[in-house]
């Protein structure tokens, strides 16, 4: 080796201890020198006309970088709570805010699961007014003529939003149960990268345009039916239904309000439409999100998003391992509600129960614990519709405000308590009150959980 050449050779005779500090230093000026030498040469690119020396310089910095991401340790995200907490709507969430462009590229996607919300919603209904007990009339037997086409729509779209080897959608049962949760949902499976189906079949050749073609039919029949949709929901048999108790808080209610502009030939989903589709996930969905904005640009992030069902959550833990932050959706509306898959069960009891679960997990014990206390604006309608808090949680205080403000303070009081007392080990907890369908609330939300993601990583990668 020259003189010259750096890092120089070790003095003779060096000690172990004199050792172990040369090569941090010799590690710290490498970092600085990266650091430095980036910074200059990206100021003398942008600063300088672009020529071939300039082009070089951005190869060999690209170059760099990808090497850089290829050893940079993944991102992990794993989102956990029970199901319809707002688990994949967080995602939506982060892709529309972090990837904006891939958000968009999905909008034919969500636009067939959002005509299968609402054709099984309507469905629903009509199956529910055939057998009330006032008797159908007779413009409800006209009603239900005319609509009938969109059974046929249900089965279009759900044929069309199954990958051939592997069923996502379950098409309504032939008697389906007079709750409208399980009537009318729809699933998917995880793995199956479902929203890919529109591009994968079009490129492909007379099967899939026979897909494509299937869809646009659909959309015919919604089209045709879409007068009628308006009428069913507005007839008095639907606001007698709901005055003896039917359950019609749903979360295809929203559709079938929007139904003259939903299923309007005409019709593209808005970002409001795509954050309210549902469509259940079943097993584990894998999303590879390459960050189009803000301090992270290019990197790529990966997150689980799990089927939160009772008997889905066997597969959690094999996700627990490695992973960088657990985002926990707590929905603070069930307060009231029952499990669909154990009606003895109290939906926010279960949450809390749930939480304390994966707050004593050892595989957990090193991620970064973020706690959302979603569906803000439901607790907020019911609380303001005069349903007691008070009335179905035994320890909160019925002295007590009920507004908002008490009931979150206290959810959040107990579960911050359970994530002290449980946590293997002391970590910092992150807790925000969020409304998972309101992309303007969502942003400073989003913008919080990616810095403390981000002081994580570094954390990680020993820059701090
Ligand atoms: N009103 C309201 N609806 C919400 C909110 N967050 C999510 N939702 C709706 O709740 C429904 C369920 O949300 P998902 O994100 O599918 O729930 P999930 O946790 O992924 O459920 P599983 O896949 O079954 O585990 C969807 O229709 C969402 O649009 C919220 O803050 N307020
Ligand atoms: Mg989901």
């Amino acid at each position: 080796m020259s003189e010259r050449s750096w890092p120089p050779l070790p003095p003779k005779n060096e000690s172990e201890a004199d050792k172990a500090a040369r090569l941090a230093a010799e590690k710290e000026a490498k970092r600085i020198r990266y650091v430095c030498t980036g910074f200059l040469l990206r100021r003398a690119f942008l600063t300088c006309p672009r020529d071939p020396v300039s082009d070089e310089i951005d190869r060999a910095l690209e170059q760099e970088r990808q090497e850089l991401r290829k050893h940079r340790p993944q991102t992990k995200i794993l989102l956990l709570g029970q199901a319809e907490s707002g688990k994949s709507t967080m995602i939506k969430n982060f892709q529309l805010y972090f990837c904006p462009s891939s958000f968009h590229a999905e909008t034919e996607a969500w636009r067939a699961v959002i005509h299968l919300n609402l054709a099984r919603f309507v469905n629903y209904l009509l199956h529910v007014l055939s057998n009330a007990n006032t008797g159908p009339t007779r413009d409800y037997r006209m009603l239900q003529m005319r609509l009938s086409p969109l059974k046929q729509v249900e089965l279009i779209v759900t044929r069309c939003l199954s990958a051939e080897s592997c069923p996502i959608a379950t098409p309504t049962e032939d008697k389906p149960v007079l709750r409208s949760e399980s009537a009318t949902e729809v699933s998917i499976r995880g793995g199956t990268g479902w929203k890919s189906f529109m591009r994968r079949r079009r490129g492909s050749q007379s099967k899939v345009l026979a897909n494509v073609d299937d869809l646009e039919d659909a959309r015919r029949i919604l089209d045709a039916c879409k007068e009628d949709i308006v009428a069913l929901w507005k007839s008095p048999a639907i606001r007698v239904l709901e005055e003896e108790g039917a359950d019609l808080h749903h979360h295809a209610r929203y559709f079938v309000e929007h139904a003259a502009r939903v299923a309007d030939i005409k019709y593209t989903p808005t970002t409001d439409d795509i954050l309210r589709a549902r469509l259940r996930t079943v097993g584990v969905e894998e999303y590879r999100m390459t960050m189009e904005t803000a301090a992270e640009k290019g990197a790529e992030w990966v997150f689980y998003d799990v089927g939160g069902q009772r008997s889905q959550r066997v597969s959690w833990a094999s996700y627990f391992e490695d992973v960088n932050a657990m985002i926990f959706l707590c929905p603070m509306s069930g307060f009231n509600q029952r499990l669909s898959e154990d009606r003895s069960v109290n939906r926010l009891y279960d949450s809390m129960e749930l939480w304390e679960t994966v707050c004593r997990s050892k595989l957990l014990g090193k991620a970064t614990f973020i706690l959302l206390l979603n569906k803000a604006d439901l607790l907020r309608s019911k609380l303001r519709a005069g349903v007691q808090f008070g009335d179905y949680i035994m320890n909160f205080d019925r002295e007590r405000p009920n507004t908002v403000e008490e009931v979150s303070t206290y959810i959040r009081k107990e579960m911050t308590e359970v994530h002290r007392v449980y946590s293997p080990q002391k970590r910092q907890l992150h807790v925000h009150l969020t409304c998972a369908i309101d992309p303007s609330l969502m942003s400073a939300v989003l913008n919080s959980i990616r810095d403390v993601i981000l002081v994580d990583i570094l954390h990680r990668t020993t820059l701090l």
